[in-house]
């Protein structure tokens, strides 16, 4: 099959607003594509590198060889390229990788280089792809579509999953299990404005457990004997990044682990540092060894999905629990209460927002690890409101902010229409670091660039904190946020996975 295919697939998806014409589309290409380029396509059109990094940089992507006329590049000839360019990524020759980007890229057309680009760049990379992605590989194989999501969930990714499906159908996709030092999609956590009503979801007046909320970077730990392997939220392995919690891994008496956690550096006194501190230990290109020194992190972990040939997802919480405690040292476990009294419940949150953590997880004593989904298992509570909002456009500064782009607008999911929503504007809890980096960020995805006021593609994330919710007639939803800043941007979650209207006025309380 010819790139050219894929390319045109792509933006015929992008072209229709339709979920099922989306998913015919996809649905048809997979079916003409031969068997041992099923993965490649699902991986391209799904917007995922199979190689993850090639290490070509925005200066390489910036300034490519002239496109061809006519296209010629077949699935299989791209991927044999991009895999020499991971293979000789950061130990070959500069001139020997130019020659593979100008051999890539010069056999490509106009429209493929973009969509390259795009892939290389991991722009392309779009969740809202993940549930069509899903109804296709069904379509395509004639399988429910339940068993494809479970077996994307288990394998992280859907394009072993197509490949599965699509040649070996239904029974392949039922042999999909978790594979230790390969990741898995994480469980999600859903949220409630308080523990009594967290409680009341997760336990419906029975026992739960509650856990600390630490605001830091989720990470599944997959050991196999010697082998250890970090992974993040959206499945990037970090396991370089951090040394030291490879280290503590190795010394936990098992052979064959996958854990749940979250690390987090902490100040002296053992209070959490802002999110920012810990984001930098896997976001900053210097050299781990010496951010090891400046800024430790501590490993927490709060599950166990396999121990030693036992696959655990699908045991009730507290056995897992039971499980963990076997095989991780109490300062390596966050901690923990299980009650049903509300009241204790409430003092345990307290204890924990006080001592500057986020809030607090409660969750089922019964429920399974539910991978990938947002079940009623986990339900999460904070003291201040959050949402993560998607940036719709950006505003030029003025005084000190000359010359950087300042005010964002804020839109959250419409799941009605599949469009964004104003809700107000901030330029507040911005750092200078964050001012420089959004300056060139919304550049980069600008569609308008007026002279005060620059519309971007809606796709950057943002947590937003708010005070409240209130009414209003100047934006479309008839409500704004109160005192709305920045916490952070979120590179972790497409605009797909922003928060929704829907989540606004709950919070509202409309
Ligand atoms: N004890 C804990 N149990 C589960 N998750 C925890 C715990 N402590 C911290 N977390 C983190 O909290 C996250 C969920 O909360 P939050 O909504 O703030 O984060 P998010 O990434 O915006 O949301 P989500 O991951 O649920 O979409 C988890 O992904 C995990 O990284």
């Amino acid at each position: 099959m010819l790139l050219s295919d894929v390319v045109a697939a792509s933006a015929r998806v992008s072209a229709t607003r339709s979920r099922t014409a989306k998913t015919e589309i996809v649905a048809g290409i997979l079916r003409d594509a031969a068997p041992q380029e099923v993965a490649l396509v699902t991986a391209y059109l799904a917007g995922v590198l199979p190689q993850r990094r090639v290490g070509v940089g925005w200066r390489t992507l910036g300034s490519l060889p002239d496109p061809a006329a006519e296209p010629t590049l077949s699935v299989g000839a791209v991927d044999d390229l991009l895999q020499r360019l991971a293979d000789t990524s950061g130990s070959g020759s500069t001139a020997t990788r130019a020659g593979l980007v100008r051999e890539l890229f010069g056999a490509a057309t106009a429209d493929e280089q973009a969509f390259l680009r795009g892939l290389l760049s991991g722009e392309l990379r779009q969740g809202a792809q993940d549930g069509v992605m899903q109804a296709a590989i069904a379509q395509a194989a004639d399988v429910p579509p339940t068993l494809v999501r479970r077996a994307v969930m288990l394998a992280g990714f859907s394009a072993p999953v197509a490949q599965a499906a699509l040649t070996g159908g239904a029974e392949a996709l039922e042999a999909v299990g978790l594979e230790v030092g390969r990741p898995l999609r994480p469980m999600l956590a859903g949220s409630e404005p308080t523990v009594e009503e967290a409680m009341a979801t997760v336990g419906s007046g029975g026992p739960v457990a509650l856990e600390c909320k630490l605001d830091g970077i989720r990470v599944q730990v997959h050991k196999s004997g010697e082998e250890i392997r970090l992974f993040t939220r959206s499945l990037e392995e970090v396991t370089e990044r951090l040394p030291e919690v490879v280290e503590v891994v190795r010394t936990l008496p098992a052979d064959r682990l996958v854990l749940d956690g979250e690390v987090i550096a902490l100040k002296e006194d053992g209070s959490p540092h802002p999110f920012q501190v810990t984001g930098a230990r896997t976001a900053s290109s210097k050299d781990p060894a010496e951010l090891r020194r400046t800024t430790p992190v501590t490993l927490w972990v709060f599950d166990v999905l396999h121990r030693d040939g036992a696959d655990l997802i699908d045991a009730p919480g507290s056995q897992r629990v039971a499980a963990l405690r076997e095989v991780v040292p109490e300062p390596n476990l966050v901690p923990r209460l299980e009650t049903a009294d509300a009241q204790e419940a409430q003092r345990f949150f307290a204890e924990w927002v006080g001592r500057g953590h986020e809030g607090v997880v409660v969750k089922s004593l019964s429920a399974p690890y539910a991978a990938g989904r947002r079940g009623a298992g986990w339900v999460k509570v904070k003291p201040r409101h959050t949402l993560d909002l998607v940036v719709l456009a950006v505003e030029w500064g003025s005084g000190r902010r000359t010359g950087l782009l300042s005010n964002i607008h804020l839109g959250a999911r419409d799941p009605e229409t599949g469009g964004f929503v104003m809700l107000g504007k901030t330029f507040k809890g911005m750092t200078d670091e964050i001012l420089a980096w959004q300056t060139e960020r919304f550049q980069e995805i600008a569609v308008d660039r007026g002279d005060w006021v620059v519309t971007v593609r809606p796709e950057q994330v943002v947590e937003i904190a708010f005070d409240g919710v209130q009414r209003s007639t100047r934006y479309p939803a008839g409500m704004a946020l109160r005192f709305a800043r920045v916490l952070r941007y979120r590179d972790d979650k497409t605009a797909e996975e922003a928060d929704t209207v829907d989540e606004v006025r709950r919070i509202a309380g409309w």
